[in-house]
């Protein structure tokens, strides 16, 4: 299968190098990291280790593949639909984090866009060396739910490379509960700067689980069959299965990094006002970071 991994950053570069070891695979990411893996290949290390020699490249303008994997930030999607745009694929997959990324999608690319989940750890430890922190699983999907031998197939080339992944009918619940799960987990690691263990009871635990609540009321009141107690057991579970995890949004704040805040707390105050609901932890929270964003100088506009 051709592949192409749009945003070979941490998590890309760990998947676009497990998939080049079965597949034609092209990595399309930034200097120094593409011209080192182009120059002498991609090592994987920690908990999967390896040497691959993926394509890559910087200009991810008119690609042709069977798949397109896009692993940008949120904040990145307009722009990589945009860039996907000038391609062809006959599917389009997002493992990104956060609600609307494969809504961008959509809106820019007439073949299939597949949502999907990722629960490996990765971190771009040097230019053409990433880490595997964590081994997880990828779950995909239509984005609408339901089945897909889309799905089926594209499903069958991760695990064909030794990813380890599931087709789920049901995406549109699963994105929202590991929306949930970040809602409750990010913007309080990183705000607290406690690994995501930190979260397991206490006062601090509860501000994650408010906001993991506020999360499921939300996604009922979008139609999403998502339950205050399933939404809690799939924090709590996360919390204990990545206790020692720096969450991504405290890893970009003590980095100095822009967050994905917008895509988190900040989509579940948008859904939350188009229903007239309050969500009062999670404006707080997206207020909070966004502040520390416009402290940093990374958010041009002004409150929103
Ligand atoms: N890392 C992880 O363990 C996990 C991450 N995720 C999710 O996956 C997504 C990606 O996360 P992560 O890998 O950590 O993020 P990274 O920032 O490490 O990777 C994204 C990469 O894409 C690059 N990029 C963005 N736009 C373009 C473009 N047009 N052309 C070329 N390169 C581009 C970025 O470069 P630049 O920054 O210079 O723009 C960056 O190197 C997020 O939504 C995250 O929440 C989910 C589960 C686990
Ligand atoms: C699940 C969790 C919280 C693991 O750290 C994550 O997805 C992230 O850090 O963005």
């Amino acid at each position: 299968m051709e592949i192409v991994v749009f945003g070979a950053g941490s998590l890309g570069s760990l998947l676009g190098g497990l998939l080049a070891r079965e597949h034609e695979v092209t990595l399309v990411g930034r200097d120094p990291h593409v011209r080192t893996v182009a120059e002498s290949g991609l090592v994987l290390s920690n908990r999967v280790a390896d040497s691959v020699n993926p394509d890559a490249t910087t200009d991810g303008r008119g690609l042709d593949a069977d798949v397109a994997v896009v692993t940008v930030k949120s904040y990145d999607t307009e722009q990589a639909a945009r860039t996907l745009e000038t391609g062809s694929f006959d599917a389009v997959l997002s493992l990104q984090n956060g609600l609307g990324n494969e809504e961008r999608l959509a809106a820019h690319l007439d073949c299939p866009v597949l949502a999907g989940t990722a629960t490996y750890g990765a971190r771009l430890v040097d230019p053409g060396h990433v880490e595997c922190t964590g081994v997880g699983e990828i779950v995909l999907g239509p984005t609408e739910g339901g089945a897909s031998t889309l799905a089926d197939h594209v499903a069958e080339a991760f695990d064909d490379a030794g990813i380890r992944t599931r087709v789920a009918g049901d995406m549109p619940r699963r994105l929202w509960e590991k929306l949930a799960v970040n809602a409750g987990i990010n913007p309080v690691t990183a705000l607290a700067r406690v690994r995501n263990g930190a979260l397991d009871g206490g006062p601090i635990g509860g501000v994650a689980r408010s906001a993991a609540r506020e999360t499921a009321r939300t996604a009922r009141a979008e139609g999403v069959e998502l339950s205050d107690d399933a939404a809690l057991e799939a924090l709590e579970t996360v919390i204990e299965t990545t206790a020692e995890n720096r969450s991504s949004m405290r890893q970009d704040i003590e980095t100095g990094r822009r967050t994905e805040v917008d895509a988190v707390s900040g989509a579940v105050v948008d859904r939350a006002a188009d229903h007239g609901l309050d969500v009062p932890t999670n404006e707080t929270l997206a207020g909070l970071v966004r502040g520390w964003e416009r402290s940093q100088g990374l958010r041009e506009e002004s409150y929103q």
